[in-house]
């Protein structure tokens, strides 16, 4: 199977964690395009969803699906987004879109995480994947300097890229993350960094996994 065919198949296995009636957490990126094109067959059964990005945005109502603003929604049963790595816990690295920010707070009001993906992005530690870190731009470079002081690694700023928020995205390369979770704390607490790409707190609770022979579903709690 060509790899568009396995974000296809976890893009329609995804639909059977929608919960009729109910808004959707739809994230960002190629598998949840594939998600989205599937979900749109049964856009009559559910309320309607909460976006992500302004691509998914754009995708979601071209097929006519209505989106919500985050801030009329209290909580949401479900949110379905992809990930560039997935460590065995289900802790991840997002944000190779750009649209980590706007992931992390739909995740937030969501009761569960269900991530998709192919299954080349199950890795035994995270950090193959550069990490991104969505940063205010006048902090990019003492961001970058208190990475390179801590954990080490070689940060980048994303070239040509600027958030939906309007921020940098900086990519930090050759890290070994065994501890996501404090790292995601620690990071976090830097001035100028509005989101690192570690989603530890908001680890998937499924991840449905795209092979050759199918799709693995892995549960991680939750
Ligand atoms: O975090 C993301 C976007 O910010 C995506 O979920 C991640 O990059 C995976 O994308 P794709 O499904 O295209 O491989």
């Amino acid at each position: 199977m060509t790899q568009d065919e396995l974000k296809a198949l976890v893009g329609q296995a995804a639909l059977a964690y929608v919960v009729p009636g109910s808004i959707v957490g739809v994230g960002t990126g190629s598998t949840v395009n594939c998600f989205i094109d599937a979900l749109a067959t049964m856009k009559d059964q559910i309320a309607g969803a909460v976006s992500s990005s302004i691509k998914s945005t754009e995708r979601l109502l071209a097929h006519g699906i209505p989106v919500l603003d985050s801030n009329e929604v209290t909580d949401i049963p479900v949110y379905i987004d992809g990930a560039d790595e997935i460590d065995p816990t289900g802790c991840m690295i997002k944000g190779g879109g750009a649209a980590l920010t706007r992931e992390k707070i739909v995740a937030d009001l969501a009761a569960r995480f269900v991530c998709i993906a192919d299954a080349s992005k199950l890795v035994d530690v995270l950090g193959n994947f550069p990490l991104p870190v969505e940063v205010i731009p006048m902090a990019a470079q003492q961001v970058m300097r208190r990475f390179a002081s801590t954990y080490g690694g070689e940060a980048r700023i994303r070239e040509g890229v600027t958030t939906d928020n309007g921020n940098v995205i900086v990519d930090v390369r050759g890290l070994r993350i065994t501890d996501p979770l404090a790292m995601e704390a620690e990071v976090t607490l830097w001035p100028g960094v509005v989101t690192v790409g570690i989603f530890g707190r908001h680890k998937a609770s499924v991840c449905l996994l795209g092979t050759e022979e199918g799709v693995k579903t892995l549960t991680f709690g939750g």
